[in-house]
């Protein structure tokens, strides 16, 4: 999960960089790793700013006065492959052919096999471990085998169309080819989101917008929008008047289209609707099933028991909280408080990080939890760090029982593609019975939705199946046998060198040869990934 947008402006005298930072502030919590903006400007020349860190952080006043040019794109990272180095910030930019650079939400799955033709037959140089890195190049090869000087549409498309035949995986991108235009286009399964709109001037003239998620378009003013099909590309000119216009292109025959069903869980926003579906509501109808579900266990598992107070685990779980406290017909309260300066933990990039966040982001008031039966309801149990402590200080905070329910059913899988878990026995759900499950967290006892009515939640007339491989292991686009390791590898590789410098405050002599060989600077220090966030 990463948050991509990408605008043109009709007004060519007009920079783009202030609505791509207003923009972003829409979609940060799609990633809180990198931030990145890349403009163009009249003379094809691009600007970019990049590097760790909020968009608030990296994107200050100055960096932002060089970003000039009316069409831009920018990205906000969850790191899910390679490192959380700063060399790995998007946007990723190569000159040749004509200047692109690219922001990639998702994951590859044949990214091993992608970097080897890359390297062996197409003789591209491949900076760092990110997979978009991959996807850049590999959209850049297909352009190459035009062999023109300057591509048209059709061009473009057809080389889309190849990138879509050899490239398995996630991948909803935004791409801009300098002085040309922005490009827009999502996986032929359509498993991460991507949205287009446009906004219509006092004058007559329209700007362009496509993005991750419908509540930057809708807060932008732009309105006639529509989500990108699986397999499609739409393609806005840097200059549309002239009768010129976007062009959209399904350039490969869609395949099963199969929505990300973890955006409606918990990467979206509530206020967004993607693929026609409102997260929202589908949260609310994942409340609903819930209480159902909970009403039958409690029966089973507890006769005599019975639940004092519906208490949710702060941000994502609100909506479904309230809706399940409605329909058991129990009280609802806000038993945590949430310190607003707290981001969210479960895409922090490490444990400790993680685990400590979970008790400065939330805290417990006795009051609501003295001596009563709680059901703390969440949207989904993945590691366990978050329910581990909050079922803690429940306890500290004197209930007398504590019952725990997921909006999702257990995750006993990797997502392999969008959230940085390569290692399955990560999960607190791998190998367990939901009994073992409530004992490693704490609880009295864990209610899981079901997966057929998690789907039930989110499906329309025309999106009735979803990717969700990280509850059955089964993913839609299949996985090669050797990718899984390879992210292990370079994961515990990242890890081995954030440790050693931490310990040394910089990299020690101790240091495996085999690591130092692919270290990764925290300033980005390769001319083609040039950041100014220095
Ligand atoms: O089992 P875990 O590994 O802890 O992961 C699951 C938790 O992480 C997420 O919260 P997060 O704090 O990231 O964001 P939120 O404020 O949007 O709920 C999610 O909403 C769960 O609460
Ligand atoms: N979460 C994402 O979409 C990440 C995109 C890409 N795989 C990266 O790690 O940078
Ligand atoms: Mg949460």
């Amino acid at each position: 999960m990463c948050g991509i947008l990408g605008i043109v402006l009709a007004n060519e005298k007009t920079n783009a960089a202030p609505e791509l930072f207003e923009g972003v502030m829409y979609l940060q919590h799609r990633g809180q790793d990198a931030a990145g903006i890349a403009t163009c400007g009249s003379r094809g020349r691009f600007y970019q700013c990049k590097g760790n860190g909020l968009a608030r952080d990296v994107f200050t006043q100055s960096r932002m006065n060089n970003l000039v040019g009316n069409m831009g794109i920018t990205h906000l990272r969850y790191p899910t492959a390679g490192s959380s180095a700063g060399s790995e910030a998007q946007p990723f930019y190569v000159n040749s052919p004509y200047g692109i650079c690219l922001s990639h939400n998702g994951n590859l799955v044949n990214s091993i096999e992608l970097k080897k033709y890359l390297d062996e037959e197409v003789h591209r140089h491949i900076n760092t471990d990110s997979d978009s890195e991959i996807l850049l190049n590999i959209f850049a090869a297909e352009l190459d085998k035009f062999n023109k000087s300057r591509v048209n549409n059709q061009d473009i498309f057809s080389a889309l169309g190849g990138v879509m035949d050899v490239v398995r995986g996630a991948y909803a991108c935004v791409v801009m080819l300098a002085g040309f235009g922005v490009i827009g286009f999502r996986d032929p399964n359509g498993i991460r989101p991507l949205l287009y709109g446009e906004r219509k001037n006092k004058d007559g003239s329209i700007d362009y917008m496509v993005a991750s998620e419908s509540v930057v378009l809708k807060a932008h003013g732009y309105d006639n929008f529509r989500d990108v099909k699986p397999g499609e590309a739409v393609i806005i000119p840097k200059d549309c008047k002239d009768g010129k216009k976007p062009e959209f292109c399904q350039v490969v025959p869609p395949r099963e289209f199969a929505p990300d069903i973890f955006e409606y869980v918990y990467f979206a926003r509530p206020d967004s609707v993607l693929d026609g579906i409102s997260v929202y509501r589908s949260r609310i109808e994942m409340g609903n099933k819930l209480a159902s579900n909970i009403t039958e266990a409690l029966k089973k598992s507890h006769p005599e028991e019975k639940i004092d107070v519906v208490i949710p685990v702060p941000d994502t779980s609100r909506t479904s909280a309230i809706q399940c406290a409605v329909s058991l017909n129990v009280p609802y309260r806000e038993g945590f408080v949430k310190n607003r300066y707290i981001g969210r933990t479960f895409i922090m990039p490490n444990q400790q990080e993680r685990r400590s966040s979970v008790r400065r982001k939330l805290n417990a008031m006795e009051s609501e939890f003295s001596g009563r039966n709680v059901l703390l309801v969440d949207d989904s149990i993945v590691r366990g760090t978050t329910s581990k402590e909050i079922v803690a200080m429940a306890k500290e905070a004197g209930a007398k029982k504590v019952f725990f329910a997921s909006c999702a059913p257990p995750i006993r899988y990797n997502h392999i593609y969008g959230i940085d878990l390569a290692d399955t026995k990560a999960l607190v759900a791998f190998n367990k019975t939901e009994q073992e499950i409530a004992d490693a967290i704490g609880a009295d006892k864990v209610f899981y939705q079901r997966l057929s009515d998690l789907v039930d939640c989110c499906k329309t007339a025309s999106v009735k199946n979803f990717e969700v491989g990280v509850f059955t292991g089964s993913y839609v686009t299949g996985v090669e046998d050797n990718y899984i390791q390879e992210l292990e590898k370079i994961r515990a590789q990242n890890q081995r060198l954030k440790d050693h410098s931490d310990r040394a405050g910089s990299i020690d002599a101790s240091i495996d040869v085999d690591d130092l060989v692919d270290i990764k600077p925290d300033v980005d220090i390769s001319i083609y990934n040039r950041g100014d966030y220095t």
